[in-house]
């Protein structure tokens, strides 16, 4: 069960991610996510094939303000949406995509690149289809493949813009709208290379089932576009308004593990 409820007031989620262990103790497990990525320290890996990620727009069915993050969710009944080949094995679906930001242009980014952070993070969730569903496969330590690319300030992003058009209907918390033929595709950069380690998911329950394939190249989006993201609420309509910000987990321990490069 994701995001587990709590008494709390709303904040990411119930209490900051220095509590979290209370009730996951995972949350200092030996694959938690995100890192720190080091680029020379990562290790370049010929054998590590290019991503292969086909999506059909028309499995796009709706954008949800979970009260963690937005939420772009994908019919996975079908092979239609998803990964293959880079450093997996099978064929992911693709279940959703979602984003992490900051209060303001200086952070947001779940993983750093040699301590750098961005605006923001997307990251795009594949579950192997070597299991029944997403909930088998989330609790797997092969279960999911989760593609991270980040935001930097640049020019306005019109694809990113089709989804900030649609945040004033799902301003607060359990707030959902039908967002159709929709393609991830335009949301990733012009060069796939990317890092690849063992993880885990970087909100409660935290379980070490991810494969992570972060892209060294980020896309753009504008401070405008930024600003429209903290317009969005964690909290639900009727109760004092909570800005939807800093929904992002910091680096965690790598614990001896590899961060291989599928570039030089
Ligand atoms: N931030 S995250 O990509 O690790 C993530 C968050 C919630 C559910 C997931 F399946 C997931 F992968
Ligand atoms: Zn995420």
């Amino acid at each position: 069960m994701f995001y587990m409820s709590s008494l709390r007031s709303s904040s990411f989620p119930p209490a900051g991610p220095q509590k979290w262990v209370e009730n996951f103790p995972i949350a200092d497990g030996v694959r938690q996510s995100p890192i720190d990525i080091v680029p020379g320290q990562a290790s370049y890996d010929a054998g590590l094939k290019p991503l292969t990620l086909k999506y059909d727009p028309s499995t796009c069915l709706d954008i949800l303000n979970n009260g963690h993050s937005v939420q772009v969710t994908f019919a996975d009944d079908t092979d239609s949406s998803s990964l293959t080949d880079g450093p997996i094995s099978g064929l992911y679906r693709l279940k959703q995509f979602h984003f992490h930001w900051g209060a303001s242009d200086s952070k947001g980014s779940e993983h750093t690149v040699a301590g750098t952070k961005y605006p923001a993070e997307l990251h795009l969730v594949h579950w192997n289809t070597k299991y029944t569903s997403f909930s088998e496969a989330a609790s797997k330590p092969d279960g999911l493949a989760v593609v991270g690319v980040f935001l930097k300030i640049g020019g306005e992003n019109p694809n990113l813009q089709k989804l900030l058009d649609a945040f004033d209907t799902i301003k607060s918390k359990g707030k959902q709208t039908s967002f159709e033929n929709f393609d991830p595709s335009t949301l990733l950069p012009g060069c796939l290379d990317y890092w690849t380690y063992d993880g885990s998911l970087t909100t409660p329950p935290l379980y070490e089932s991810v494969t992570w394939i972060v892209c060294k190249e980020p896309i753009s989006t504008s401070s405008a576009q930024m600003a429209k993201f903290r317009t969005l609420l964690f909290s639900a309509d009727g109760a004092a308004q909570d800005c939807m910000v800093d929904n992002y987990r910091p680096p965690q321990p790598l614990k001896g593990r590899t961060v291989r490069a599928s570039f030089k």
